[in-house]
């Protein structure tokens, strides 16, 4: 019995020991030599200090606690990176450790399926199954050609709406609902072959419907719950961003699931106006491999796209045609670089985008200082590492300020100023930039975003003289808002080239 008692439980009670010791041993370490953080208040932390522009203030505060700190929202801890090379250190050392999502995002739990879609989804099988279909089935280059005929038809009635009174003289237009109707349209064709935006769409009920749930989605994008970062609030109630929430996630999921069952009947009634959509291609495989293509699935991928790929796009190109009106001898350069290359004879194509590389400089050069994901999307720590030389323990999010990496002089000459020429040499500077994320979680849109940024921009170039409506410049100050949109929409002038008559008429 003792010989029994010896040969299991001393291995037991070693292998405990050892256990114990070095889960001390990893608190301890992940108590000590933490990021600097500044001064905190008791209970809410440092969530005073989150106003709007948080990717401004977090610049300041770097100014003085350095390129790793961190901070707590309530019980949140936070650690926020603002330099390249410890950004660099984090997807590349620390990309699993990091891959994680944290959830604290309303939209996530109540839109996004409880935090099941790819955008929110923890690092792990059910991740990777997303990344996969989206790289085969929605970003690959061959899926996206599939649907370049989509974006050219939308292309083309931008041109026609900003022609309507620019043929003779210059006409003042709205730039920032244009592009967000172009986007919206895009991924709606795409996905179900539904355009909700454009002449006659205004009345009908099902544009309407969608119109006001995309607002709605767009407004709670970056809500959150007080409570879960001060637990205490639970006590008082409270709860009302989270009603608001619920109530959108069901009305959203309502009418994702509409699209779906419509194209479910439309393949009953051989309706073939649907064949050739997104839904349609996912249903076909749904009927092979059911538990990879289940409809939850389905419309995580859709609300994804539609949430994650039009303000962020459209939002871009508002960017670009801003300081392009600000800078006039650039937009004559872009302009003379397409009339080069193509002439005034035919309009633009996406392959032609590529083989403009001073349009492609503008793009970058935007993209550093406006980029439309300032602190990229948080990311959450599944275990203890070091950032930047510090401890950062588990269950942390960790916040990229790109916005700050894109200005800081140690790595750019002149960082404020607009100067699409430093990306003149390719390589070297292109590598400094993380609009879309680096590593696993990386954006996967990159590829669409690149062609309808390119060849709607290219083309409103090729086809329209463009200026400012007053001898003011653009107010380019940022407004609030997940996806950084500028402070004021952006209104300008234009007035349609001869082109114009050749192509469109
Ligand atoms: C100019 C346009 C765009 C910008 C600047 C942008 C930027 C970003 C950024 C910064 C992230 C987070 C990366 C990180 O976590 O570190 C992201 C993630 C994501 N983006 Fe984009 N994006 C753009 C367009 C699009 C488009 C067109 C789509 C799809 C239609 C899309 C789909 C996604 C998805 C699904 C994720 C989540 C990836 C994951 O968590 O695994 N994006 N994007």
């Amino acid at each position: 019995m003792d010989d029994l008692f010896f040969c299991t439980s001393l291995p037991l009670i070693f292998i405990l020991l050892i256990t114990i010791k070095s889960l001390f041993r990893s608190k301890q370490h992940s108590r000590t030599n933490l990021p600097p953080s500044p001064p905190s208040l008791p209970i809410i932390g440092h969530l005073h200090l989150l106003k709007p522009l948080a990717h401004r203030t977090f610049h300041h505060l770097s100014q003085k606690y350095g390129p790793v700190f961190s901070l707590w929202f309530g019980a949140h801890r936070v650690v926020v990176v603002s330099s390249s090379s410890i950004a660099e250190e984090c997807f590349t050392k620390n990309d699993v450790v990091l891959a994680n999502r944290p959830r604290f995002m309303l939209a996530g739990k109540h839109m996004g399926y409880n935090y099941t879609t790819v955008v929110e989804s923890p690092y792990g099988d059910h991740w990777r199954n997303l990344r996969r279909i989206g790289a085969t089935d929605i970003y690959s280059p061959t899926r996206l050609n599939m649907f370049s005929s989509i974006r050219k038809d939308e292309v083309k009635q931008l041109l026609f709406r900003l022609s309507h009174n620019s043929r003779e003289d210059f006409a003042k237009v709205d730039l920032r609902s244009m592009f967000s109707e172009l986007t919206f349209n895009i991924i709606m064709t795409m996905v179900a072959g539904k355009r909700y935006y454009g002449d006659g769409m205004s009345d009908k009920e099902e544009s309407k419907q969608f119109r006001d749930l995309m607002s709605e989605g767009l407004s709670y994008g970056g809500a959150t719950n007080p409570s879960d970062f001060v637990p205490i609030l639970k006590w008082f109630g409270g709860g009302g961003a989270e009603k608001k929430v619920m109530d959108l996630g069901k009305r959203m999921d309502a009418f994702l699931q509409g699209l779906i069952d419509e194209q479910n009947l439309s393949k009953t009634t051989s309706d073939r106006s649907t064949a050739n959509t997104l839904i349609h291609h996912l249903l076909s495989l749904q009927e092979s491999q059911p538990e990879y293509y289940t409809d939850q699935i389905i419309k995580g991928l859709i609300l994804v796209m539609l949430l994650g790929g039009t303000d962020s796009s459209s939002l871009t190109m508002e960017w670009v045609m801003s300081n392009l009106l600000n800078h006039p001898e650039v937009l004559k350069r872009a302009r003379a670089e397409l009339d080069a290359e193509f002439g005034q004879e035919r309009l633009i194509d996406e392959p032609d985008v590529f083989k403009l590389p001073y349009l492609q400089s503008i793009i970058s050069e935007t993209l550093r200082l406006y980029p439309t994901g300032p602190l990229l999307v948080p990311h959450y720590s599944s275990d203890d590492c070091t950032i930047g030389g510090f401890n950062v323990p588990r269950d942390t999010t960790v916040m990229i300020n790109a916005w700050a990496i894109h200005r800081d002089p140690k790595l750019w000459d002149d960082p404020e100023s607009f100067k699409p020429e430093r990306f003149a040499k390719g390589g070297e500077e292109l590598y400094k930039l993380m609009p879309f994320g680096q590593g696993r979680r990386a954006c996967p849109g990159i590829g669409m975003a690149q062609r309808v940024v390119g060849l709607t921009l290219g083309s409103l170039i090729q086809c329209f003289e463009w200026e400012r409506i007053s001898e003011m410049k653009v107010d380019m100050s940022e407004g609030k808002g997940l996806t950084m949109p500028k402070a004021v929409p952006l209104e300008a002038m234009c007035k349609a080239r001869p082109i114009v008559n050749k192509v469109l008429f």
